[in-house]
């Protein structure tokens, strides 16, 4: 029997942005410059790969994941080629994006400001 298995790994990053509201008359309530901590979880599914018994090593998607820790921890979002506007949305659009070409078993996106209690996730279909 063939079972399908999901593993995940996580990584943090400081950053800072600021969301304009064009349609608001001051730009609003979040157009000032301000930081969050998130959290990102990368999940991949599929089966154990003949011989490793894992879906991929942990250790090597970790790897790929600190690449990508590495541009965005300690950035300025609203500068961040190819994001568009920096909402959690957008960041999982751009993290699936970054990551999928090398990962072909991604499964989800998850990224999540614990200290404000959201997130968003970003899953295949
Ligand atoms: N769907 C989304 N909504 C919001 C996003 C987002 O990315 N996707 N982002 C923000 C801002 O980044 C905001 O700075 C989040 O901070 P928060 O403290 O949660 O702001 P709130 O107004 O929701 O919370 P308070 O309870 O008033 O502090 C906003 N929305
Ligand atoms: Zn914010």
């Amino acid at each position: 029997m063939t079972v399908l298995f999901e593993v995940y790994r996580e990584f943090c990053f400081e950053a800072a942005h600021a969301l304009y509201d064009p349609d608001h008359p001051t730009g609003g309530k979040y157009r000032n410059l301000h930081g969050h901590s998130f959290r990102v979880r990368v999940t991949l599914r599929g089966p154990r790969q003949d011989g490793d018994e894992w879906v991929m090593d942990l250790g090597k998607l970790g790897a790929r994941l600190q690449q990508l820790r590495e541009r965005l921890d300690h950035s300025f979002l609203n500068e961040l080629e190819d994001l568009g506007k920096p909402t959690l949305e957008n960041l999982c659009v751009y993290i699936w994006k970054d990551l999928e070409p090398s990962l072909p078993a991604i499964h989800e996106v998850g990224i999540f400001r614990d200290t404000c209690n959201e997130g968003c996730v970003l899953k295949k279909p």
